[in-house]
């Protein structure tokens, strides 16, 4: 488990991580989400080692990445997708990084290979795409094969076999028991790749927990409702104070508030003939920009 407690992290007056706590459970994905400039690499990085944080902790199995005794197959971060030496083609950076840790160099050619970047691995890292950085990002961070992954905007700049290939690997490390932390702006590909969420705003906490809790709950979801006689339907729906409201000229209402059940119960009651009883889930975008509407720090139009 990763614990960050308290987390607040200064670069002069500009307070990127204010008082932030939250937990990264094992054997699951967890998908971290906030608008640009929320702290989500100041947080990234400060788990791993390279910011102090100017109060509270991040923590790794309960101790900083300092204290680990074997960082590189504990933690495995891609943080920066353009940080390798542009001069060394991907295998040389591969070799450096594994030879300075103890791996060999059979699990750099097993990399190459697994990462989609064998064909380009004596190219020189200066000419590669976003993508293929990505990738080599990718296959440092898996070098020491570590428990914990910690992955910043991994799928920007992939191809969609990539993003795919990143969602199936994730998905497997959790699955045997790795813990994995992963940022992204494709809210449709965290819904997909995720089963717990954090989610911050100006360096603080808005919400953490399942994924299901974000999309599924009553307050999030909205009640399809057609029949023919929409009035009557209208009127045993108003002591429950549900919003509702009918979509164009059909025969269709749409109740956002209430379950499908409370819905369903109260038209039963009510002896109304229903056609459609459907709950639909709001997207995870849907749900991204209600949290995170007020903490939005640059927004098109100008700054707020
Ligand atoms: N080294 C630094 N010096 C000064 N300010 C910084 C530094 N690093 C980050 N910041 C500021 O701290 C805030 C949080 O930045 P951070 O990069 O952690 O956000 P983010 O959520 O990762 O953003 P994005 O989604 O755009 O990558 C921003 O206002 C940023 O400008």
């Amino acid at each position: 488990m990763i614990t960050i407690e308290n987390l607040t992290k200064r670069y002069g007056k500009k307070t990127a991580t204010d008082h932030l706590s939250f937990t990264v459970p094992s054997g699951q994905v967890t998908g971290f989400l906030g608008p640009n400039g929320s702290g989500k690499s100041t947080t990234m990085r400060c788990i791993v080692g390279l910011d102090n944080p100017t109060e509270g902790h991040a923590l790794i199995k309960g101790v900083p990445y300092s204290q680990l005794r074997s960082p590189m197959t504990a933690v495995g971060a891609l943080l920066d997708a353009k940080a390798f030496h542009p001069a060394r083609t991907a295998r040389q950076h591969l070799n450096v990084v594994a030879a300075t840790h103890g791996f060999g160099k059979k699990r750099v050619d097993e990399l190459l290979e697994m990462t989609g970047i064998a064909e380009v691995a004596n190219k020189k890292v200066k000419g590669f795409s976003l993508g293929m950085g990505q990738r080599l990002g990718i296959a440092t961070a898996l070098l020491g094969s570590p428990e914990y992954l910690l992955l910043d905007e991994p799928v920007n700049g992939l191809d969609p076999d990539g993003v795919r290939w990143v969602r199936d690997l994730v998905k497997n490390h959790a699955q045997i028991g790795g813990t994995v932390l992963i940022s992204s702006h494709l809210m449709s590909e965290m819904a997909m790749t995720a089963t717990n969420l954090v989610v911050i705003g100006n360096g603080r906490l808005i919400a953490s927990g399942p994924i299901k809790q974000f999309t599924e709950s009553a307050g999030h979801s909205t009640v399809r409702v057609a029949g023919p006689d929409l009035a009557a339907i209208g009127e045993s729906l108003a002591q429950m104070q549900p919003r509702h409201d009918r979509i164009d000229d059909r025969d269709v209402l749409l109740v956002s508030g209430v379950p499908a059940s409370q819905v369903g119960h109260a038209l039963h009651q009510a002896g109304l003939e229903i056609h459609e009883l459907t709950t639909i889930h709001s997207s995870l975008e849907d749900v991204f920009m209600e949290l995170t509407g007020e903490s939005v720090e640059f927004r098109a139009g100008g700054n707020r």
